[in-house]
C-alpha cells in the first residue's frame, strides 16, 4: 500500500512535468490541430463515431483513421474497475471510496484502476460517476458515485480522476446531468431549477473539469425538456462555456436521438455508434454526419471541433507515446494476455476497511475479543455457491454483496467471504464457529442459540435498470434489507443476547426494526467493499484497525423522512430544490437515525482551538474561464482549522468536518453545507490539526438573476465537528 502511494506520487510528478494542467491542454490542442490537418472528412467523423456494440473488443470503439497514427479508441467501463476483463481487480464501489473521506485513498484507488486500464490497452475508462448524485435514497445507481453531498462527491471526482489520468488512462465523468433514477431514465425529463442545478448536480463536475478530465458522458434523460445529449444549454453553455471543459462529450450508450441537433448542441462522440437498442438503420453519425456537413446542416468548424477535442484528450494523456495495445475482448470471457492486478488488492482492502462505518456499539460489543464461540448467520456471509461472477453484470443477489449490478461492475478475480475471513481469525483465537448460511429464520435461531455471540449478515442491492433483480428494476422498491433481513435479525436477537449486525448495502436502509431488538449490540455498515470484503471486515471487527468510515448519506428513521424517491412519472420536477439528504433534514427539523457524516470509532476524539481566518469580498466571481469555471472561484480566501486529539487508549482516525451556514443575504440556503474535511490518523494522546482551505466557490451561492456564483455579504457561521449533527465548535466570519 505504501509503495502504491509512493508510486502514485511519482506518477503525479511525472504528469505535472508533462503539463496536464491548463497549459497541458494548450500543448495538446496544438498537436491535435496539426493532426487534424491530415484527416479527411470521413476520418474526422470516424474518430467521433462508435463502430457499433460488439464491433470491437471494448464496450465502445471508434474508427481508426489511416492518415495519422491514431488507434481505434477503446472505451471501457467501469467506475470501480475494468468490466468484462480478467484478471482485474474488483475495487470497492464509489460509495465506499466516498465513505473513507480520505483524499489519499481516493487518489490511490483511482491510480490503481488507471494502471489496470492502461495495462489492458484501454484508452478511456468510463468513470468516475457523480450522476446520479443520489437525491433519491432508493436510486439504483447511487452506489457508483461517492456521496449525495456535492462537496464530498466533488473531492471524490477530483482525486479519482487525477489518480486515473496520472496513470495514463483518460477518465470519463458521468452521467451529465440529472439522471437520478433508473425508471424511465430514457424517456423522462429532470426539470431542475437553475440554482439546484449549479449548487448540487453540476458542482462535482466542476471538480472533474478542474482535474482536467478528458471526457464527459451525457446522460439518457431530458433536462428541462430537452435530451441531455441534444441540449445546447446543457452541453455548449453549461459544460463547455461556463465550466470551460476542453475535452469531449460522448453520449451514453444510445442516448443520442438526432444527428444534426446533437452535433450542434455540442455532442462530440456517439456511442456505441450502431443501432444498439434501436430500429435497424438508426445511425445518426457516420456517413450521415459527413452528409450533414456537406449540405451545411452542421458547420465544418463543428466537426473540426469534435475531432480536435478527441485528439487533444489523447495527446493530453500522452497516449501517442507507446500506449499498450488492447489485450482482451469483452465478448469472449475477457481473458487478458497480461496480468495487471499488481498489489492492488492491498488498495482494495485498505479502502474497504477504512470505509466501514460503525453505527452502533453498545457495551463495547466490538471489537471481538477471542469469543469462545461465534455464530455466523445469513447468506450474505458466504460467496454465491455458483461463484461470485455467476450472474452477468452481477445481476443477482445471491451470497455476500460486494458490488451492485449493471455496467458499473467488474468481474471478481476472487471474493473473500466474511465467513471465510472470520474462520481464519477464529482458528487463531480458538473460537468455535457455528454457521447458518441461509436466510432461514429457524436455522438462524438455532445457530444463534448455540454461540456466545452472533454476527448476522444482511444486505440490500440495486443497479442499472436494464436488469431486474428480485423485482427491483434498477431502483430499489423500498429501503428494507432484502431477503427478509429484519426477520432474520429478529429471530437471532430472540435467541442470543449479544448480536452484531453487518450490513452490505448500496445505500441507506431503515434500521428501526433492528434497533428495536435489545440484543442487537452493534451495527456495522460495510457497503460494497469489493474483492477483499471479508478481510477488511475482520480488520475492523477484531480491532486491528479502529473503524474510521463516516456516512456519505443520511440514514432516516422512515423512508418518507427523505422527502424524495424515484417516481414513475415522465417528469420529475426536482421539488426538493436545494434540500436533499441532510439539507432537507436540517431545514425541516427532522431527526435522522444516523446523520450524514456520522461514524463511531473504538477511541474518542476531542476538538479544540477552532481558528477562523477568512477574508473575502462580497460579490460575483469573475475572471477568465479556466477548466472548472471562472478562475476566481478557485482562489483561496483563507483557512479554518481545529485541533483534534485522540483521547482514548488506542490508535484511530477521525474525519473532522467543516460546514458553513451562509448569511441571510443568500436567499433560502440550506442551514449548513459541507465545505471541508480532513482525516487525521492519531495515536493515543496524539493531537493533530485539521486545516480546511476555503475558496470563493465554497462561500458562494448561484445567483440566478446575474447568472454567476456570488459570495453574499454578512456573517457566515462556521460549524466544525465529527458529523453534520455532532458539532464540536462554532465560529463566525463576516464578509463585506
Ligand atoms: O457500457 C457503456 C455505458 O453503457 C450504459 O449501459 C449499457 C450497458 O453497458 C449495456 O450492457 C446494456 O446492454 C443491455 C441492453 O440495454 C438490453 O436491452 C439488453 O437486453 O441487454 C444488454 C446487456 O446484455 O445497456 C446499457 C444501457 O441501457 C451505461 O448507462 C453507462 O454508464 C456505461 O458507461
Amino acid at each position: 500500500m505504501q509503495n502504491l502511494l509512493l508510486s502514485a506520487l511519482a506518477l503525479s510528478a511525472a504528469a505535472d512535468a508533462y503539463g496536464a494542467g491548463a497549459a497541458g491542454w494548450d500543448a495538446a490542442y496544438s498537436r491535435a490541430q496539426a493532426a487534424l490537418l491530415k484527416l479527411n472528412q470521413t476520418e474526422k467523423v470516424g474518430i467521433a463515431t462508435g463502430v457499433g456494440w460488439q464491433g470491437g473488443p471494448c464496450v465502445g470503439n471508434t474508427y481508426a483513421p489511416s492518415s495519422i497514427d491514431y488507434p481505434s479508441l477503446c472505451l471501457q467501463d467501469s467506475p470501480l474497475g475494468i468490466r468484462y476483463a480478467n484478471p482485474v481487480t474488483a475495487f470497492p464501489a464509489g460509495i465506499n471510496a466516498g465513505a473513507t473521506w480520505d483524499r489519499s485513498l481516493l487518489y490511490a484507488r483511482g491510480a490503481a484502476m488507471g494502471e489496470e486500464a492502461k495495462g489492458l490497452g484501454i484508452h478511456v475508462q468510463l468513470g468516475p460517476a457523480a450522476g446520479p448524485l443520489g437525491k433519491n435514497p432508493d436510486g439504483g445507481r447511487n452506489w457508483e458515485g461517492f456521496s449525495v453531498d456535492p462537496y464530498l462527491s466533488g473531492v471524490g471526482m477530483e482525486e479519482t480522476i487525477q489518480g486515473m489520468q496520472d496513470s495514463g488512462v483518460q477518465a470519463c465523468a458521468k452521467h451529465w446531468l440529472g439522471n437520478e433514477q433508473e425508471h424511465n431514465r430514457e424517456t423522462m425529463s429532470s426539470n431542475i431549477g437553475d440554482r439546484a442545478t449549479h449548487e448540487l448536480y453540476l458542482w462535482p463536475f466542476m471538480n472533474a473539469v478542474k482535474a482536467n478530465v478528458a471526457s464527459v458522458m451525457c446522460s439518457y434523460n431530458k433536462l428541462n425538456g430537452t435530451w441531455a445529449c441534444e441540449s445546447d444549454a446543457v452541453l455548449n453553455e453549461l459544460l463547455k462555456d461556463e465550466l470551460g471543459f476542453p475535452g469531449y462529450v460522448m453520449s451514453d450508450w444510445n442516448a443520442q436521438h438526432t444527428g444534426v441537433n446533437s452535433a450542434l448542441a455540442g455532442l462530440d462522440m456517439t456511442m456505441p455508434g450502431s443501432d444498439f437498442n434501436k430500429p435497424p438503420g438508426s445511425i445518426f453519425w457516420g456517413p450521415n454526419l459527413v452528409e450533414a456537413v456537406a449540405n451545411g446542416s452542421v458547420p465544418q468548424s463543428r466537426l473540426d471541433d469534435m475531432a480536435t477535442r478527441i485528439l487533444a484528450a489523447w495527446y493530453l494523456l500522452g497516449q501517442d507515446q507507446g500506449y499498450p495495445k488492447v489485450t482482451f475482448s469483452s465478448w469472449n470471457g475477457g481473458k487478458a494476455t497480461v496480468d495487471v492486478t499488481a498489489d492492488h488488492a492491498s488498495v482494495v482492502r485498505t479502502v474497504a476497511r477504512d470505509s466501514i462505518v460503525l453505527l452502533k456499539n453498545q457495551e463495547h460489543a466490538l471489537p471481538l475479543r477471542k469469543p469462545k464461540s461465534l455464530a455466523i448467520i445469513g447468506q450474505d456471509a458466504i460467496v454465491n455457491p455458483k461463484g461470485p461472477n455467476a450472474c452477468v453484470d452481477r445481476g443477482c443477489n445471491t451470497g455476500t454483496l460486494a458490488m451492485g449490478w449493471g455496467s458499473g461492475t467488474s468481474e471478481f478475480p476472487y471474493l473473500v467471504a466474511p465467513l471465510d475471513a472470520i474462520k481464519v481469525q477464529a482458528q487463531k483465537d480458538g473460537t468455535k464457529i457455528v454457521e447458518s448460511t441461509t436466510d432461514s429464520t429457524t436455522a438462524a435461531a438455532s445457530a444463534a442459540a448455540a454461540a456466545e455471540t452472533a454476527v448476522v449478515f444482511i444486505n440490500a442491492d440495486a443497479g442499472e435498470g436494464y436488469i431486474t433483480v428480485e423485482g427491483n428494476a434498477g431502483d430499489r422498491n423500498n429501503l428494507d434489507p432484502w431477503h427478509n433481513g429484519n426477520e432474520l435479525v429478529k429471530s437471532v436477537a430472540a435467541a442470543n443476547k449479544n448480536v452484531i449486525v453487518v450490513v452490505h448495502s448500496v445505500g441507506p436502509i431503515i434500521l428501526e426494526t433492528i434497533l428495536a431488538q435489545p440484543s442487537v449490540k452493534a451495527i456495522v455498515w460495510a457497503g460494497l467493499p469489493g474483492q477483499e470484503s471479508g478481510n477488511a471486515l475482520v480488520d475492523v471487527i477484531y480491532g486491528s484497525t479502529s473503524p474510521s468510515g463516516k456516512l456519505p448519506y443520511t440514514i432516516a428513521k422512515q423512508p418518507s423522512d427523505y422527502g424524495a424517491g424515484w417516481n414513475s412519472a415522465l417528469v420529475d420536477n426536482f421539488a426538493e430544490d436545494l434540500f436533499i439528504d441532510y439539507r432537507h433534514f436540517d431545514k425541516n427539523g427532522i431527526a435522522p437515525r444516523y446523520e450524514f457524516g456520522y461514524g463511531l470509532s473504538y477511541t474518542n476524539f476531542n476538538y479544540s482551538g477552532l481558528a477562523v481566518s477568512v477574508s473575502a469580498t462580497a460579490g460575483p466571481s469573475n475572471g477568465p474561464i479556466v477548466p472548472g469555471g471562472a478562475e476566481e472561484l478557485f482562489k483561496s480566501v483563507g483557512t479554518i482549522s481545529v485541533i483534534v486529539q485522540n483521547t482514548g487508549e488506542i490508535a484511530g482516525a477521525e474525519v473532522a468536518q467543516l460546514y458553513l451556514g451562509l448569511p441571510e443575504s443568500a436567499p433560502s440556503t440550506p442551514p449548513k453545507q459541507l465545505r471541508g474535511f480532513q482525516k487525521l490518523n492519531l495515536q493515543p494522546g496524539e493531537q493533530g490539526t485539521a486545516t480546511f482551505e476555503l475558496t470563493r466557490r465554497d462561500l458562494s451561492y448561484w445567483d440566478v438573476q446575474i447568472q454567476k456564483w456570488v459570495v453574499p455579504s454578512g456573517t457566515f457561521t462556521v460549524y466544525v465537528g465529527a458529523s453534520s449533527r455532532d458539532i464540536r465548535g462554532e465560529g463566525k466570519f463576516t464578509v463585506t
